[in-house]
Parts: C-alpha cells; sequence; structure tokens
C-alpha cells in the first residue's frame, strides 16, 4: 500500500516544524524540533491524534541541524506509514520580494532569485533555501513550492508599505514587507470559520515566538504590521533588537568601528530576550530563572507588545479583538497577563482563571481575547496542493 502525502517544511529561528498530509489535507503527523541548533534540542512527531511516535534510537545530535532533522523525521515517517510517497514538498520561504505574492514552484532561476533576498532575512532565508536544497536531493523530480512569510502583507496600504527615504529606495525594493504572513493566513481563516462577526472586525493578532511581531487586519485585510523591511523591525524577539533608533547603529559604526556584518550580528543574534537579560532566548527559561535580569527582558518584551497594540489599535481605528499565538502566545500566560494588564481602556479585561488554563477565549471585557494556536504547515500544505493542480 503506498501513502501519497504533502510534505511541508517550516524553519523557524529557533525551530524546525514538518508537516505530513494526505493531498486531502488531513493531517498525517507532525514534527517539531525546538530550540534546533542547541544542546537542549528536543525533537517530538506527533500523528493525526496527538500521539508522539516512537523515535529511533539515535544520537541525540540527529536533530540538532535542520538536514539531520529531516532525515529523522524522515525515517520516522517512512516507519509509521509504509510505502510513503511524497508528491509534493511545500516550504515556508521567508522573503519573496517584491516580485513573488502567490506560492511558487521553485526552479533553479526562481532559487537564484529568492537567494538573492537571504541579506534581507539572514536568520532564515538561507536555512529556507537549504531546506528546498534537501528535498530536491531526497525526493527527485518531486515538485517543491515556496510559500512566503511575506505575502499576506502585500496589500496593506502605501503608508505602511514605505519609509520616509527618498522615493528612489522604494522603487529598489526598500519596502515594509512584513513576515509571519502564514500564520496570519491561518489564523484570519480560523476567525472566518469560527468567528465570522469577529473577522469582520478590527482585530490585533500578536504572533509571539522566538521571532515576533503583531498585525491588524480588518475585515481579514492586512492594515498595518510590526515588522517592516526585515524581520528585525517591531517587537524584540529571542535573539533580536527589534525597533531601534538608526542613530543607535550610526552611533556604534562610529564608536565601535561596526560593519555591516558586525552590526548583522549584534542586531540579529545577540540582542533581544538574550542580549538583555544575559540568560537566555527562551521565554521557558527567562519565566523560571531568578535573575532580576530574566524578569527585565520580559518586562521590556510585554511594554513593547503593549505600546504596538496602541499603536495598531489607532491605525484600525479601535479594536474589536486581541489574537495570541505563536510558542509564547499559545503558551505563556504569564506574558498574555503582563500585555493586558491595565488595559480596559481599550475594553481589554482577562479572565484570570481561563487564561492560566489556556481556554480559547480569555476575556471577559467587551473585546474578545483569544488564544488560537497557529498552523503554519496547514497553509503551506494548501498553497502546495493548489499549486500541484495547475501542473
Ligand atoms: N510553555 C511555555 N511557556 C512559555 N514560553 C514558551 C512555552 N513553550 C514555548 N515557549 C516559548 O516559545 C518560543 C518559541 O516559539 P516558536 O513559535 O516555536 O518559535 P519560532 O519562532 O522558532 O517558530 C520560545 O521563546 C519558547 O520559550
Ligand atoms: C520571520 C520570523 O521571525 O520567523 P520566526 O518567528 O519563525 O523566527
Ligand atoms: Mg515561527
Amino acid at each position: 500500500m503506498t501513502t501519497r502525502a504533502i510534505l511541508t517544511v517550516n524553519s523557524g529561528s529557533s525551530s524546525l516544524k514538518l508537516g505530513l498530509f494526505t493531498e486531502e489535507l488531513e493531517t498525517l503527523a507532525m514534527c517539531h524540533v525546538d530550540r534546533i541548533g542547541r544542546r537542549e534540542a528536543a525533537m517530538k512527531i506527533r500523528d493525526a491524534a496527538g500521539r508522539n511516535l516512537p523515535m529511533p534510537d539515535h544520537a541525540p545530535t540527529a536533530f540538532r541541524t535542520n538536514g539531520a532533522a529531516l532525515r529523522t523525521a524522515l525515517e520516522v515517517f517512512q516507519t509509521d506509514f509504509p510505502g510513503l510517497e511524497v508528491i509534493a514538498v511545500g516550504h515556508r520561504v521567508v522573503h519573496g520580494g517584491v516580485n513573488h505574492a502567490e506560492p511558487l514552484r521553485l526552479t533553479e532561476a526562481t532559487m537564484k532569485e529568492l537567494a538573492r533576498l537571504a541579506p534581507f532575512a539572514p536568520l532564515h532565508q538561507p536555512h529556507n533555501l537549504a531546506g528546498v536544497r534537501a528535498a530536491v536531493d531526497t525526493f527527485p523530480g518531486v515538485p517543491n513550492i515556496a510559500c512566503f512569510d511575506t505575502a499576506f502583507h502585500r496589500e496593506h496600504p502605501f503608508v505602511n508599505d514605505t519609509y520616509a527615504l527618498p522615493r528612489r529606495y522604494y522603487e529598489k525594493g526598500v519596502r515594509r514587507y512584513g513576515f509571519h504572513g502564514l500564520s496570519y493566513d491561518y489564523i484570519t481563516g480560523e476567525l472566518a470559520r469560527t468567528e465570522p462577526d469577529l473577522h469582520e472586525g478590527r482585530v490585533v493578532v500578536a504572533h509571539l515566538g522566538s521571532g515576533a511581531s503583531m498585525c491588524g487586519m480588518k475585515g481579514g485585510h492586512p492594515i498595518d504590521t510590526t515588522m517592516g523591511f526585515s524581520a528585525l523591525d517591531g517587537l524584540p524577539m529571542g535573539t533580536r533588537t527589534g525597533q531601534i533608533d538608526p542613530g543607535v547603529l550610526l552611533y556604534l559604526m562610529d564608536t565601535d568601528g561596526l560593519d555591516s556584518h558586525g552590526l548583522s550580528e549584534l542586531l540579529y543574534k545577540e540582542s533581544g530576550l538574550q542580549g538583555l537579560s544575559g540568560v537566555s532566548n527562551d521565554m521557558r527559561t527567562l519565566e523560571s530563572s531568578d535573575d532580576p535580569h530574566a524578569q527585565e527582558a520580559i518586562d521590556y518584551f510585554c511594554f513593547r507588545i503593549r505600546r504596538e497594540l496602541g499603536g495598531i489599535t489607532a491605525a484600525l481605528g479601535g479594536i474589536d479583538g486581541l489574537i495570541f499565538c505563536g510558542g509564547i502566545g499559545e503558551n505563556s500566560a504569564n506574558v498574555r497577563a503582563q500585555v493586558c494588564e491595565g488595559m480596559e481602556w481599550l475594553g481589554i479585561t482577562l479572565d484570570a482563571e481561563k487564561n492560566v488554563t489556556h481556554a480559547r477565549e480569555i476575556s471577559t471585557g467587551k473585546t474578545r481575547v483569544l488564544v488560537i494556536p497557529t498552523n503554519e504547515e496547514i497553509v503551506i500544505a494548501r498553497a502546495a496542493a493548489q499549486v500541484l493542480k495547475t501542473l
């Protein structure tokens, strides 16, 4: 018996998520590698019912890198689904640039074009494309389909698409692209399906993971988002600064002699929760630490979310719903409570008990606050299935 399946590959800044779906888009299995690239990396593979599948007896290094994790997960998938035939691989590709808003079948030429966008998203784009290369080698002849994190935002208004630089830079592609679009796409789809009234209203989605951003939507259409040209802007993240006065960069270039490489290392890899706390980039570790700098880093994270919440609400002309998703948004009752504290002026009041138990709806005020686990994998699988039909 063969099982024809669509495989999805999603490399985040701290995680790798793989999904296996039937052609009818039913979930077969999900693989999640947490803290990828670190000693504490952990891999879980679950079947459609959420049961853990037995792991092979490998050394723990078998999933510390994206390539090794992909091979290990495939071994498990092949054991559990004998005769597995992967008919398409869908990839989350973080940056589609100006030209790509629609899912795309990858070719050598499009891969080259996307590789040129790597400096715009150095934590992601190279890993995303390495995932495509690994899939090309593993599944010769099978179509690889890219789905772009930037795509969801392409229709946001010009004032949120540009910087106040001379016009020629906009024409050259210096724009506010925005990211986490697959996650926003999923959340807006879920709202349309389960909360049609809220979907029609003014909604702020806080995607809080290792990378973090927020998006304001009206009737499901993007209006504003906190990330911009790169995945550095907006909220502080695991190792990224978030919004920073460009004057600081000019100062560091002059005083510390930092060039673009040095700045890139500082801004992408040494800052954010990691830089501020000196303890960890991981919210779980910070929450269980008694180092006062760990709490200060959490305070800064929540403060910036609150500020952006006010700003995006202004851009939307009010707020009907706030949605939390992503590793932190879905799992940290502390962060949700700290973000929502004193937000009654926005109609936001949390039900403390529902918040602690991670209920779907955690508010009592007129602005509804929901926790909706995101699922970028199914968005990628749907797009891959759509593209497959056209081939
Ligand atoms: N139970 C938890 N409590 C608090 N934070 C959590 C919990 N589970 C996961 N997280 C945090 O979620 C973040 C990773 O989110 P995720 O969305 O998986 O990351 P990525 O951006 O790599 O996709 C980490 O900071 C991690 O500590
Ligand atoms: C764009 C981005 O920051 O992605 P992630 O949250 O997966 O790191
Ligand atoms: Mg992510």
